[in-house]
């Protein structure tokens, strides 16, 4: 099979026979349906502190872009659903070709333009892979935004200013060492739904603890259109690499509001 990407030869519908975990029981993302979410009151707050990363890279991995500091930088979650301390590995994201798709994780159905993923790791594991392949939902957690359309999102500008740069697959460029990942987050990391899950792309891991907020993050038009400039690695434009929602199973999503 040609790699495994978004396309009618190599989406989603084909994950399966390379990943069979692809029809597994804790699959991402999922459609949230409020009406079937249970709130939580033992949820606590999480926490996330991002130090300044001396080396960052923003890269086209050919069906993302991701922003990756190096290994050992520092940054850490805590809280929330979480027993232990998770440390930071990378962010990315997922959009489509228009405002009305682009989201992974959807509300009610809906849909949002884009989501942000923030991807942490258990840190009782000696690395990432190890976390991946730890066996669980304990394994990762990843903090997901929808982003939506609306006032330019000024935190999130020196990362999509930097989008021309990485048009093509396998380009990076090094990331100012003033960029403040703490900015993109909303100040108290609150409203969240919490559920067992998976990695969203190959090789589909079942090894996520999904952290999705309420609350969407705006971003200008033309942010949006920054991302739909970028090109993945058949040459085509990368608009469309979400994948679509998964069966819940006998899985409970928790929110840590009412
Ligand atoms: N899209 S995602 O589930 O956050 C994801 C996919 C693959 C690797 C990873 F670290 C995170
Ligand atoms: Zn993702």
């Amino acid at each position: 099979m040609a790699p495994w990407g978004y396309e009618k030869d190599n989406g989603p519908a084909h994950w399966h026979k390379d990943c069979p975990i692809a029809n597994g029981k804790n699959q991402s993302p999922i459609d949230l349906i409020n009406g079937e979410v249970k709130y939580d009151s033992g949820l606590k707050p999480l926490t996330a502190k991002y130090v300044p990363f001396s080396d960052a890279k923003f890269l086209n991995n050919g069906h993302s872009v991701q922003f990756q500091p190096s290994a050992g930088n520092g940054s850490e979650l805590t809280g929330g659903p979480l027993a232990v301390k998770y440390n930071f590995e990378q962010f990315h994201f997922h959009w489509g070709n228009n405002d009305t798709e682009g989201s992974e994780h959807r509300v009610d159905g809906k849909m949002y333009p884009a989501e942000l993923h923030f991807v942490h790791w258990n840190s009782t594991n000696p690395s990432f892979k190890d976390a991946v392949g730890s066996g669980g939902p304990n394994g990762l957690a990843v903090l997901g935004f929808f982003l939506k359309v609306g006032a330019e999102n000024a935190a999130l500008k020196p990362i999509t200013d930097l989008i021309p740069k990485v048009k093509d697959a396998g380009t990076s460029v090094t990331v100012p060492s003033n960029f403040d990942m703490q900015a993109i987050l909303p100040a108290t990391l609150t409203d969240y739904y919490t559920y067992d899950g998976s990695l969203t792309t190959p090789p589909l891991a079942e090894c996520v603890k999904w952290i999705v907020f309420k609350q969407p993050l705006e971003v200008s038009a033309a942010q949006m259109e920054a991302f739909r400039s970028v090109i993945n690695r058949d040459g085509k434009p990368m608009g469309g690499n979400y994948r679509p929602p998964c069966p819940l199973h006998d899985r409970a999503v928790k929110t840590s509001f009412k």
